[in-house]
């Protein structure tokens, strides 16, 4: 059995985190210290925003890309601290980059997707952690395993860490999606119900990947009760040298969070709660479900295409009894009725039939 000992909620972080939910922004990375400066300054004005982010060293996909600016940042956002009084947040990924945080007067670390994503990272820095003073933030991990995301959270924990929260920001994706990465809601909410004290942040940018989406899945965190926002900012986004197409300007930002619906936090009966809950998980399953068969659908359109190169016929009763038996086997074994999965695969079958004829007649 998992446990967090003694977990702080956010609003006991620091006396400035009293409004719901907490809202961190600034830029993916810190570029200059103009951008900086200006962007926080601007950030000062929206109320909601109390602390304020900024990649100092980027882990980044590929090498030749921007990496950050490093030590020269941690100064920089210094100065953003000193000038507005943001309480500031950075990645880190190493006990170095622990170590110059807590020199640079960091007020609160996060730990990114990436690194939580391995334990001998995450347990280098918990190490580096042990009897200090400062509130941590864990993304979850890039693979939907909560398990990895529960486990960084105990390391960092163990350390003394009681100020501590977790972050989503979404799952990778191994197929394209309309997002950058999926949701999978189903999984904070997993964890909610574990730790019922854990904070945890949402990060729309993430997810999202595009300003479009931002809105949409701020308020779907709102409406699953996060206790905060991670939301990138940029005082030009269309010159930022990482992430440039995800970050807002304080001023869209500032319109985003106006337009946020903060929904009661409870209601009279409990049991509406957990219905509300429920049904969430349903939708975050079923726009998988429905992603997934339109991915099926493009594969049989591709046959459909090979069947009219090769002059072959459309229904092909072999490979469909396969797949029919293949997926009453399996469903079976998940606990899924037989009368279900035949018609389930019926209906599959015949759309893919229409959809191949639909290709032969175009041709
Ligand atoms: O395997 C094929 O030939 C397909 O076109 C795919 C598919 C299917 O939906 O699985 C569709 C039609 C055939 O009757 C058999 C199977």
């Amino acid at each position: 059995m998992s446990e967090l000992g003694n977990i702080k909620p956010l609003n006991e972080w620091f006396k400035k985190l009293d409004t719901t939910p907490v809202v961190i922004s600034g830029p993916c990375s810190a570029e200059s210290e103009e951008q900086m400066i200006a962007t926080a300054k601007e950030l000062k004005k929206i109320e909601q925003v109390k602390i304020f982010r900024a990649g100092i060293w980027k882990p980044r996909t590929r090498p030749n890309t921007f990496e950050g600016r490093g030590l020269d940042a941690l100064q920089w956002l210094n100065e953003v601290k000193q000038e507005t009084g943001l309480l500031t947040t950075v990645e880190v990924a190493s006990p170095k980059h622990v170590e110059m945080c807590l020199r640079h007067n960091v007020d609160i670390l996060w730990i990114g997707a990436r690194t939580t994503s391995n334990p001998f990272s995450v347990q280098e820095i918990a190490s580096a952690l042990q009897g200090m003073n400062i509130p941590v933030m864990v993304k979850n991990p890039i693979n939907p395993d909560i398990n990895l995301w529960i486990g960084a959270l105990e390391r960092i924990n163990k350390a003394g860490i009681t100020r501590l929260a977790a972050i989503h920001r979404g799952f990778y994706p191994f197929e394209k999606t309309m997002f950058r990465n999926i949701p999978k809601w189903e999984i904070p909410i997993e964890l909610k119900s574990r730790f019922h004290n854990l904070p945890i942040l949402c990060d729309p940018s993430h997810i999202a990947g595009k300003r479009k989406y931002i809105a949409e899945m701020a308020q779907k965190a709102i409406d699953l009760n996060m206790d905060g926002l991670m939301i990138e900012s940029h005082i030009c986004p269309e010159e930022a040298l990482s992430d440039s197409e995800q970050q807002l300007t304080p001023a869209d930002l500032d319109q985003v969070l106006r337009g946020l619906v903060c929904r009661l936090n409870c209601v009279e009966d409990a049991e509406v709660d957990r219905l509300e809950n429920f049904r969430d998980q349903i939708d975050s399953v079923d726009a998988q479900l429905i992603e997934l068969l339109a991915q099926r659908m493009k594969i049989v359109e591709e046959i459909g295409e090979y069947k009219h190169e090769k002059n072959m016929k459309i229904l092909q009763l072999q490979r469909w009894e396969k797949v029919r038996e293949r997926g009453i086997e399996l469903g079976k074994t998940l606990g899924i009725s037989e009368s279900f999965m035949v018609q389930l695969l019926r209906m599959i079958h015949k759309e893919s039939i229409l959809k191949q004829n639909e290709v032969m007649n175009r041709k």
